[in-house]
């Protein structure tokens, strides 16, 4: 959690900042509006703001909106001032906190943003069965395996574990085995010493030292080189680390969830990874059921990004047709939650109006289109690989027994992309249905010849691919990472296609600010 102060809180900055830091907040503070602006347009961000009652709130949550910057924001000022406080809610704040500050009132504050913005939505008995193993599972410091398809949200569940034990207030810290190169995740999990390499300029503290007294998730785990695996065998066995280029071992006392989009009992069979590892890491298993195996989460979720979006992107609040619902319960979602977030995500920006209909849903998947058709050869990766598609509750994490009616406050942070938002991983999904395509699903797409798709008619798929790209890269204001999430590809298609774009003559949107330094 990362907390930014703005203003000198009637003098009660630091004792409101230490409150915080002890409930695992990262605190940074700026003087003024413009500084916090510049602080949430940098990489840095922030995932709460609490600012002082007597600066100009409304100018400020203004400014935050029409960035299309989404943050919640606090108003802190003396007690007795009632009318600031009114004026703060009004102006948009979400909460006034009184000073000086309450220890207790800042760290329900803290958590209710926390679990907030990593809320998990569902109803399905499956997967109510699942948070309810995971609850029971948390408290005790046992190592947890999560295993579900990619993008089933298994993140997600560590958070939740995490939230539910005695480290909560404790650092959460999560690594991607799969996204970082052996020879530097050695050195990512254990740190090293400065000289340790070429390179080592200084001493650099690993994930382990990072997660001491809390979580630490190992994020796909089986992508783990089988040299690492010892190590970390002897890290959980030992609770002690070796920093490269140390001979002095490190205690540490860290909880170890782990997760695998790959069957790891196979991968243990196979060779590829260390058994005595697997056993020590699978104390517990938590498997996830994929979208497919929990039907009656699919409204829900849909729901619940489309509000989400729609909040991010300034715009009204929108609802999804009967046609467009019955559209997204049909679809095989071999991507997941992730597909179906990121489905909502376009629907939210291409359509028009308070109703979001079939015309706007457009599956990445090709499991819609009949076999040999031209539409199933064009490849998943790409954004318009279904085109012509024609018209076709929320559990916060802390109470997952009680489905409420009531809308998640989400909390999406800075740039209105969840942290945990990763490249599409969707074709690493795996062996996963080849389901046939249901009567619903086929009929719902056949009957596609809204004004919208009428205008593509004539048009070739690579000039409608083009647009689309440059549009929403245009919507993301040159966001590289956020413009491929919403189109549902990586970022290095993304970044091949702009490259022809521009030998090609075209105009192609200049990087975001965050991102001059690697487009
Ligand atoms: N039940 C849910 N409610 C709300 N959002 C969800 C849910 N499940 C997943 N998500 C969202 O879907 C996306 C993917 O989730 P997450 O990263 O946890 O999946 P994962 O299984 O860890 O993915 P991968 O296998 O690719 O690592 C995230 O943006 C997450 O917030």
């Amino acid at each position: 959690m990362r907390l930014l102060i703005v203003g000198t809180l009637e003098g009660y900055i630091t004792a409101a900042g230490k409150i915080a830091m002890k409930r695992g907040a990262k605190v940074s503070h700026t003087d003024s509006i413009e500084g916090a602006l510049n602080a949430l347009r940098a990489a840095a961000g922030a995932d709460l703001v609490m600012i002082d009652v007597k600066l100009d709130i409304a100018t400020f949550i203004d400014s935050l909106k029409s960035e299309r910057i989404t943050i919640p924001v606090v108003a802190c000022g003396i007690g007795t001032d009632a009318a600031a406080a009114v004026r703060a809610i009004r102006a948009g704040a979400k909460e006034y906190l009184p000073l000086p500050p309450n220890a207790e009132l800042i760290a329900a504050v803290l958590e209710a943003v926390a679990e907030e913005s990593h809320s998990i939505v569902c109803s399905d008995p499956a997967m109510l069965a699942t948070l309810r193993l995971a609850e029971q599972v948390a408290p005790s410091d046992a190592s947890v395996m999560i295993t579900g398809e990619s993008g089933t949200g298994k993140e997600l569940m560590a958070r939740f574990i995490h939230r539910k034990s005695r480290r909560a207030n404790e650092p959460f810290v999560a690594v991607n085995c799969a996204a970082i190169p052996e020879n530097l995740l050695e050195s990512e999990l254990f740190g090293h010493e400065k000289g340790a390499f070429t390179g080592a300029v200084a001493r650099r503290l690993g994930k382990f030292e990072e997660a001491n007294n809390g979580t630490l998730l190992l994020d796909e785990l089986s992508e783990m080189h089988p040299r690492l695996q010892a190590k970390l065998l002897r890290a959980i066995q030992e609770k002690e680390i070796d920093r490269i280029g140390s001979s002095q071992p490190v205690k540490v006392n860290v909880r170890l969830i782990a997760t695998s989009n790959r069957n790891l009992e196979a991968e243990v069979r196979s060779g590829n990874f260390r058994e005595d590892l697997y056993f020590r890491l699978n104390v517990f298993s938590v498997a996830i059921p994929s979208l497919r195996e929990r039907p009656a989460d699919i409204p829900m979720i849909a729901e619940h990004f489309l509000r989400k979006y729609a909040e991010a992107n300034g715009l009204g609040e929108k609802r999804l047709t009967e046609d467009a619902l019955l559209m997204l319960k049909t679809h095989h979602w071999r991507g997941n939650v992730r597909e179906l977030e990121n489905t909502m995500h376009r629907a939210v920006l291409l359509s028009r109006g308070e109703e979001v209909g079939p015309e706007a849903i457009m599956l990445t998947s090709k499991m819609l289109a009949p076999e040999g058709s031209a539409q199933a050869s064009i490849p998943a990766d790409s954004p318009v690989a279904n085109p012509f598609a024609g018209p076709g509750g929320t559990v916060p994490a802390a109470q997952p027994h009680a489905p409420q009616p009531a809308p998640p406050l989400v909390v999406p942070p800075p740039g209105a992309l969840p942290t945990s938002y990763g490249p599409p991983k969707g074709g690493k999904s795996g062996p996963y249905g080849m389901a046939a395509n249901s009567g619903a699903a086929a009929a719902a797409n056949a009957g596609g010849t809204g004004a919208g798709l009428a205008a593509l008619i004539g048009r070739t798929v690579a000039d409608v691919e083009r647009d689309l790209i440059l549009e929403t890269l245009t919507h993301c204001l040159g966001n590289r990472t956020h413009a491929a999430n919403i189109l549902g590809i990586s970022i290095r298609t993304l970044r091949n296609k702009l490259k022809q774009y521009g030998d090609e003559g075209r105009n192609v949107p200049a990087p975001g600010n965050d991102e001059r330094a690697t487009a």
